[in-house]
């Protein structure tokens, strides 16, 4: 297509935005094949839970496309995104021979909603590139698609590992609306949706191809209000905790309810056995990332993933606050951090609170190590000693009586952030009990921070849909009902717990204070796209003991 082309379409569409809704049974490849042509490259998924949207330019045509779930509960919310659509593609996994009827079905299903019944439908039979793939003709015939007469369709082949086939679909699609936008307003018909879009040239920028750099990009579990607007797209607004939704809720439970095989008793010992040992490598291999630029964890910390900035993925920044919250009001404060890591959350705290000092610990003496070779470590402010919180022997307390700590207050903040996650669950009330025991001896008492994973955050939904979980070794740790704990593939644990299990816990220790739910959505543009957030969170206060 030549540049007059080009200026064609901009002069029948000017700036305006085209809607398109992608959709198609889960795993049909909509998300892999958006991310393809928007960013050029192959991104790794995990199911999407609610829509991606993202803005795209083909041809001097403004695209917004809104790649909308494909699990089972999610099909009946696709309607509620076809408000002024202006073509579907419809996604098919052409391996996919099982389902290919129920597909069918859903295409019809969308193909006869009075919100698209002038909208062009492009199928694309995806994953060509996978041996013994049905042809575009077989799933054309397998689809019915000839039933639909009055309609404009078309079908390609496509692959959106290797990109084969989306041009041609792309292309096909921009001739379509630009052919419908001739007839229907260069005439002066006006459009279907009431003359909105207006006739103007533009001249600028007559670029072409394949793909273009995306304008902005949302990721939302919203599956209702806003959708039909797309001079609204939904904002993520990440730090936002989002209200529940029945669609999504169900989606994360269908999702772990598949591949529940448990690993043996004989596995879950020895990890347990190794728990030190496994952190210990854990810090060894992300060492060296971590002194040179801080990109030293793969780890999905929550203020890193709930960030869209690029942030490095180690900053704390928003439980760093939480704590420093708490202890910004007490003076010449003493705080015990459990679970220290290398540090990334004390630097910061000891920068923002100049009175604080801190008592850390962390069961790997790597990391310890870390913490006490940093070039901002000092011995007066920061007490660091390798702990481990599951023997009782030595006690905590006497850490805390050394030489020249002992001369401090007693600590009436602790710290408990990602950090009983990686303990087995049967030892966790133990855990905050002998963190409790502490702040009680207190005249004042103290309080617990507490932040873990939650249940259905993408981490654990991951577990599940991995493609080899039904086959590898597995990572879930516990087939009890309401015990979400795995391992993780270096073996260290990954427990999501749920508010109430953690109220219980709390009720029985006499804390004071509710556990809350934490759902983010955000956008990983490195690693993940699909960045479903789940954390827990509570401040505990622990009363004095009488
Ligand atoms: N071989 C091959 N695999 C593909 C292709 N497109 C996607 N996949 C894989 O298919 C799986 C599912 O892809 P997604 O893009 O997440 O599927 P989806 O349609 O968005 O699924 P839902 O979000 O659950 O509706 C992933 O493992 C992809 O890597 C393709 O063209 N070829
Ligand atoms: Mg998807």
């Amino acid at each position: 297509m030549g540049v007059a082309f080009s200026s064609l379409w901009s002069s029948l569409f000017g700036s305006k935005e085209l809607k398109i809704c992608i959709l198609g049974l889960d795993n049909a490849g909509k998300t892999t094949l958006m991310y393809k042509m928007t960013l050029g490259s192959v991104v790794s998924t995990a199911p999407t839970v609610g829509s991606n949207t993202e803005q795209f330019e083909y041809k001097n045509l403004k695209f917004m496309l809104w790649d909308v779930g494909g699990q089972t509960s999610l099909r009946t919310s696709w309607t509620s995104y076809l408000a002024s659509t202006d073509a579907v593609i419809f996604v098919l996994d052409s391996n996919d021979r099982e389902r290919v009827n129920l597909a069918r079905d859903e295409l019809h299903r969308i193909g006869q909603d009075e919100q698209v019944l002038k909208a062009p439908i492009l199928v694309w039979a995806n994953k060509q590139d996978i041996k013994g793939a049905m042809t575009p003709a077989e799933i054309s015939e397998s689809l019915a698609l000839t039933a639909f007469r009055e309609r404009t369709w078309q079908i390609f082949g496509c692959s959106a590992l290797t990109g084969k086939g989306l041009t041609e679909g792309l292309d096909w699609l921009a001739h379509t609306l630009g052919a419908k936008a001739r007839k229907g307003w260069a005439v002066g018909k006006g459009s279907e949706r009431g003359g909105e879009r207006r006739l103007h040239s533009s001249k600028k920028n007559p670029s072409q191809g394949l793909p273009k750099k995306p304008c902005s990009r949302t990721n939302t579990s919203d599956t209702t209000g806003a959708l039909g607007s797309m001079s609204e797209p939904v904002d993520a607004a990440p730090h936002e905790s989002r209200p529940e939704q029945p669609e999504v809720e169900a989606t994360i439970s269908t999702l772990l309810a598949q591949n529940r095989r448990t690993a043996t008793a004989f596995t879950v010992t020895k990890h347990s056995n190794d728990a030190a040992k496994n952190w210990d490598k854990f810090y060894k291999n992300h060492a060296d990332k971590f002194f040179k630029d801080r990109h030293w964890t793969s780890r999905e910390f929550g203020s890193a993933v709930a960030s869209t900035s690029n942030k490095p993925e180690d900053d704390r920044g928003e439980e760093t606050e939480l704590v420093s919250a708490d202890v910004a009001g007490q003076g010449s404060a003493v705080l015990l951090e459990v679970g220290c890591g290398v540090g990334n959350m004390l630097y910061p705290l000891l920068e923002a609170n100049e009175a604080l000092r801190v008592h850390c610990c962390d069961f790997s003496q790597r990391a310890v190590d870390m913490v006490r070779s940093h070039p901002r470590y000092d011995a007066a402010r920061v007490n660091a000693f390798v702990f481990d919180l599951t023997s009782s022997q030595p006690s905590l307390a006497s850490f805390l009586r050394t030489e020249p700590y002992n001369a401090w207050p007693a600590p009436t903040t602790v710290s408990l952030i990602f950090v009983l996650s990686a303990i087995p669950p049967h030892l966790h009330l133990e855990v905050l009990k002998s963190l409790a025991d502490l702040l009680a001896a207190n005249p004042g008492g103290g309080h617990i921070l507490f932040r873990d994973y939650a249940y259905g955050d993408l981490s654990q939904v991951r577990y599940h849909t991995k493609k080899d979980a039904a086959w590898a070794e597995p990572s879930l740790l516990s087939d009890e009902p309401g015990q979400n704990w795995y391992r993780r593939g270096d073996n260290t644990f990954n427990y999501f717990f749920q508010p109430h299990e953690l109220d219980a816990l709390a009720g029985k220790l006499g804390l004071q204070g509710e556990a809350h739910l934490l759902r983010r959505t955000a956008v990983n543009r490195k690693s993940e796209v699909n960045m479903q957030r789940r954390f827990v969170q509570a401040k505990w206060f622990v009363p004095p003991r009488t």
